[in-house]
């Protein structure tokens, strides 16, 4: 597809090596912390992985999410996420849940939910399903490995950076063998007419991702990102053979803003309506009872009670990216001060 989107309305995202990284190589160290310090988003190039297998793995990815969404909305609500789980991580959302990116307008995509930890078979939680799901089963575990494992080593090179004692590094917040509140989600965009939405159309809301690391897949342009200190909207580019990586709220608020969350969004390019686009993510959650609080400081021990839990958050964000109150404001949607603008 060609973009004719001026070169300055693209962001400059920094581009990490996973293989170099997960060496400790110093050079890719230090370009996911300058990463981190400005950004908050950066490709993580997979390139010199088994390229055969990372291309077969994100092609059936694709088609898993072609079957989920070529079923029929009756069948596809019987997986409901808000009826099925309290903290959706697993099924199926409509368009129009959620709140939308322009004023007074609902979201414009679907997206389907799944939990890694079901795959896995590391919880007793009932895990109903479409059969696609099943028919993917290899590809989600694979999928699942190769995220969790390249999301640790980037917890682990940030924790490095801000010095903090392994009892406390971000990648202890994480632990892999239980049960966690990762997901993947599949998101389909619906297309729109240019004719309606003459200048832009936003299908989804400004937001930082509510947990730690987030790996996003998508071929089609449309994500942007508004740096910190910035009130500009910038595309971010697809690149082949590479992820992007979004810091959530976890990782902005351990570090005391050492390190930025990504304030992220998905609009049509201008005066073109909305394409049909199709994305997927791998969304790391800390364990539920970390504390949200700054890590730099934070004393051994019992857990203030003042101090919000993961799941608290969570839970929170829910209300906020559901558009049903204003308690918190925007700022618990996009990390920024309430006055920010959203659209
Ligand atoms: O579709 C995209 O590129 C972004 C998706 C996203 O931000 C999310 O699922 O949190
Ligand atoms: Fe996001």
């Amino acid at each position: 597809m060609t973009v004719d989107i001026a070169s300055n309305e693209f962001a400059l995202l920094r581009i990490v090596n996973m293989k170099r990284l997960s060496q400790s190589d110093n050079q890719e160290v230090r370009e996911l912390v300058l990463a981190a310090k400005t950004d908050g988003m950066f490709y993580l190039d997979f390139s010199d992985f088994d390229s055969d297998l990372y291309t077969g793995m994100v092609n059936d990815i694709y088609s898993l999410s072609r079957s989920l969404f070529n079923l029929g909305l009756e069948e596809k609500l019987r997986y409901d996420i808000d009826t099925l789980t309290d903290l959706k991580t697993n099924g199926y959302k409509p368009i129009k849940r959620n709140l939308g990116g322009t004023p007074g307008q609902r979201d414009g995509f679907e997206s389907y939910t799944i939990p890694p930890s079901s795959i896995f078979e590391l919880t007793d939680e009932p895990f109903p399903r479409p059969t696609p799901i099943d028919e993917h089963w290899d590809t989600l575990r694979q999928f699942t490995i190769i995220c969790r494992t390249s999301a640790d080593i980037i917890l682990q090179a940030l924790s490095e950076a801000l010095d903090l004692p392994a009892a406390r590094g971000f990648e202890s917040f994480h632990r892999q063998s239980e049960s966690t509140l990762d997901i993947i989600r599949m998101l389909r965009y619906e297309s729109a007419d240019p004719a309606e939405n003459s200048t832009m159309c936003i299908p989804q809301t400004a937001h930082t991702d509510l947990g730690s690391i987030t790996l996003l897949f998508s071929n089609r342009p449309g994500l942007q990102l508004c740096p910190r200190g910035s009130d500009k909207w910038l595309y971010v580019k697809p690149q082949p053979n590479s992820a992007i990586v979004n810091l959530g709220d976890a990782i902005s608020v351990w570090s005391n803003g050492a390190f930025q969350s990504a304030l992220h969004r998905v609009a049509s390019l201008p005066n073109r309506g909305m394409a049909e686009r199709y994305s997927f993510g791998y969304l790391m959650r800390p364990v539920n009872n970390a504390p949200m609080c700054s890590l730099l400081n934070y004393p051994e021990g019992e857990l203030e009670r003042s101090i919000p839990s993961c799941q608290e958050w969570m839970q929170a964000k829910f209300v906020a990216l559901r558009g049903k109150t204003e308690i918190g404001g925007t700022a618990i949607l996009t990390g920024r001060p309430e006055s920010f603008p959203i659209s």
